[in-house]
């Protein structure tokens, strides 16, 4: 199939969270399958190599009557043999960060985003690529479904085209003023309910549930969940309405990056049969966060600080559980006030708790190397990558269950045979510090069996061959639309 990878971060070329480890697996394992994929993103500053990109044209994109049109380039790189198209628009994409400055988000996203959807249908007519699916990323990319039904229904060149929408978090939806959405007259004057917010807001992301012929959540369970008033984001409604085309696809995990046996980025490789480098990598984890080198168990977690990832249940038990023999070493960053509550923890409980507000993979794979546990304790995950890395180094993972948590991480007091790690239920603080302690007890009372449990949590395995083989299917029940 050819198939278009619209997204708006990709790793390798630019990565501010999970989406962009995706975006970058998913097309390179697409692409193993057999399939033509390129992929299309916005041109920003900090795309990695931008100098070495071969500009391919410039095009024009016309907007709404009595507005100017907006001129842009494209560019092409190569991610590892798979095409990139870049759409470079400085007045959007030149900036320091891709979304927001200072955790404030730029005051015309919903803007650049919409441009970025136009932009990137038009390019690729242009470009004479003819995909048979689209295949649209989050909020960022959700207008195209709704593009193709409108500005391009008539078009012969998309005509066999199918879109695709994969939601990897619902919470972000794009809800932004009419007025910013000048450059689609399409929208501007939308009365349609199941996309408007009110009457002056539209919803992105709700356009992308309503127009496209597919859409899959990173995870069964969170494709359940979007449904749910619990867990749908507010959006619900719309992801009930399309319920027969919603599935869950759990994200594979990328072990070229993340095997302990091969990672050039930790002290010394180990693996299922060889763990001894693993006490290795604590060591020089416990020094890099200045903390003893000691044999206490090693909590570890990393993540954007938002309230996504349950940090407001950890914060107020974390002095609590800091009373036992443990040591707690989290990375990370994002909202200051977060990043401030866990300074001031620091202050009183230095010689145990260890913070540190940096975005730096390799100290991400660290403490995936170095802990004996990793801490998600998340308030919603549509799927989770670093309890899949954890699971991959043996160090085993707490997680609340829900998402793709719930689908990948078997609880020790539920399925002893198979477990590979520690869940809790209730988004509630004293049900994790049970948990952590029922972890800690577990670690202290039997190292055989804790070592047994890390070697079944080694063997488990996400390969992105599973999950692209469910995507195929996926590509060919939209293709099958009418
Ligand atoms: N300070 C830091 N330093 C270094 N690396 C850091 C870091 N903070 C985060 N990272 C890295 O960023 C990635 C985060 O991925 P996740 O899937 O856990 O979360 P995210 O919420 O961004 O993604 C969303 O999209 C993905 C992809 O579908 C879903 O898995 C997920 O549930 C959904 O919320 C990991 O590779 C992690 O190591």
């Amino acid at each position: 199939m050819k198939i278009l990878f619209i997204a708006s971060e990709v790793d390798g070329l630019v990565k501010t969270g999970g989406l962009a480890d995706v975006a970058r697996a998913l097309p390179l394992a697409l692409k193993r399958h057999g399939h033509d994929v390129r992929i299309i993103m916005p041109f920003y500053l900090s795309v990695k190599g931008r100098e070495t990109a071969r500009h391919l044209g410039g095009f024009t994109l016309p907007t709404r009557e009595g507005h100017t049109d907006i001129p842009y380039q494209t560019h092409e790189m190569d991610l590892e043999g798979v095409p990139v198209y870049l759409i470079d628009f400085p007045n959007y994409f030149e900036r320091p960060s891709l979304y927001a400055e200072n955790n404030n988000a730029y005051l015309d996203n919903g803007e650049r985003f919409a441009f970025f959807c136009a932009a990137s249908l038009q390019a690729t007519q242009q470009l004479g690529f003819q995909p048979d699916i689209i295949h649209c990323n989050d909020w960022h990319t959700a207008l195209v479904p709704m593009l193709l039904r409108t500005r391009y229904a008539n078009d012969p060149f998309f005509a066999a085209s199918r879109s695709v929408l994969t939601v990897h978090n619902g919470a972000f939806q794009g809800v932004f003023e009419r007025g910013q959405l000048w450059a689609l007259p399409e929208l501007t004057d939308i009365q349609d309910e199941a996309i408007t917010q009110g009457h002056a807001y539209v919803n992105y992301l709700k356009c992308g549930v309503r127009y496209a012929d597919k859409i899959n959540a990173v995870s069964p369970s969170y494709a359940h969940e979007l449904t749910t008033y619990l867990g749908g984001h507010g959006m619900a409604k719309s992801f009930q309405e399309r319920s027969a085309d919603l599935s869950g696809i759990i994200n594979g995990c990328d072990y070229g990056d993340w095997d302990p046996a091969t990672d050039p980025l930790i002290p010394v490789n180990y693996s299922l049969t060889k763990l001894a480098g693993k006490r290795a990598c604590k060591q020089a984890l416990q020094q890099r966060a200045g903390l003893a080198q000691n044999d206490w168990p090693v909590f570890g977690m990393v993540c954007r600080l938002t309230e996504q990832k349950g940090l407001h249940l950890l914060l107020p038990i974390l002095a609590q559980f800091l009373y036992h023999k443990v040591q707690v070493i989290i990375v990370g960053t994002g909202d200051p006030s977060l990043a401030d509550r866990l300074r001031s923890l620091v202050a009183e409980h230095g010689d145990k708790l260890a913070f540190l507000n940096e975005h730096d993979n390799a100290l991400a794979h660290l403490v995936e190397a170095g802990s004996d546990f990793f801490l998600m304790p998340s308030l919603f995950e549509p799927c989770g990558l670093n309890q899949m890395y954890s699971l991959a180094y043996g160090t085993l993972p707490i997680v609340r269950a829900v998402g793709g948590l719930k689908d990948t991480v078997v609880d020790y007091d539920a399925n002893r045979q198979h477990a590979t790690g520690f869940n809790f239920h209730e988004p509630d603080a004293l049900a994790l510090l049970n948990t952590l302690r029922r972890a800690l007890l577990f670690y202290l009372q039997d190292q055989e069996e804790y070592v047994r449990v890390q070697r079944t949590a080694m063997q488990t395995r996400y390969l992105w061959s599973d999950s692209v083989n469910q995507y195929e299917s996926m590509y060919q029940a939209a293709l099958n639309r009418s």
